[in-house]
């Protein structure tokens, strides 16, 4: 085995994943500094997802290690796992999961209260944050009353309320057009800059990349030196939304 060096808050070494027989990830190795913004980067089926649920202890892999500061992630007991998810860790996924009966302060707020913190002083973090991504007038909205761009901005707001040490962002604008797409990234970064939070971004496009102070790249299941990533085209997921921020 070898020893996690001190300056990375998550570290991996010789990750191998296969899903039903075919292999996700053939020996991936990497590090993750403290308040990094790192980029998982890589065509479709690449592996980027499987990574990020690796490094995020949704997924054990079949072999290699995965550490948490100097916390075995992939020797861990599911329980624990779990409660490292809930303290640590946040998560977008590429479409907006909402509970559809709570309105957007109260699915903001979730992860908050999870931790045990009280509802009002919940509310007022979960609606500075919706003000932040500027939706803050969405505030008592169901997602059904809600453009598809607004639920993932309310999505990023509740990954990033409870200033998570680590926040796995997978294809987080994938949904959104280019205009919605931008600021949502841009408000995500300076957040997470301005709060000190790790970020591992799953991306396949080359404008989300140039976000980040580094790219990873990824081909079929391995690290690769260089992948050439398409800017997103101008229409892609313009049919999702359309939102006037
Ligand atoms: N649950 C699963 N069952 C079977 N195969 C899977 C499963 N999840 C992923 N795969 C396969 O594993 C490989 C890596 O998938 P993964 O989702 O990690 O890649 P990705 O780079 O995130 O792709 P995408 O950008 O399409 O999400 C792909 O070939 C994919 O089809």
């Amino acid at each position: 085995m070898v020893a996690p060096p001190d300056n990375d808050v998550l570290w991996a070494h010789g990750l191998h994943v296969k899903h039903n027989g075919s292999p996700a990830l053939s020996g991936v190795s990497i590090g993750v500094g403290e308040g990094e913004i790192l980029a998982i980067g890589g065509p479709r089926g690449s592996g980027k997802t499987t990574l990020l649920q690796c490094l995020s202890g949704q997924l054990v892999p079949q072999r290699g290690e995965v550490w948490f500061h100097s916390k075995p992630v992939h020797t861990m007991s599911p329980l624990t796992r779990e409660r490292l998810r809930r303290d640590c860790f946040g998560w977008i996924d590429p479409a907006p999961v909402l509970v559809p009966e709570l309105n957007a302060w109260e699915n903001t707020a979730l992860p908050l209260m999870l931790r045990g913190i009280g509802r009002r002083q919940a509310k007022a973090t979960a609606v500075e944050w919706l003000e932040r991504l500027d939706i803050g007038g969405c505030a008592r909205k169901r997602p059904y009353e809600l453009l598809q761009a607004e639920r993932q901005r309310v999505a990023i707001a509740r990954a990033l309320a409870p200033a998570p040490t680590v926040l796995f962002a997978d294809e987080p604008t994938a949904a959104l057009h280019r205009a919605d797409r931008t600021h949502a990234l841009r408000t995500l970064t300076t957040a997470a800059r301005s709060h000190g939070i790790t970020v591992v971004l799953a991306t396949h496009d080359a404008d989300t990349a140039a976000l980040a102070d580094r790219t990873v790249p990824l081909l079929d299941g391995r690290r690769v030196k260089t992948v050439h990533l398409p800017p997103v085209a101008e229409t892609e997921g313009r049919a999702a939304c359309s939102l006037s921020a």
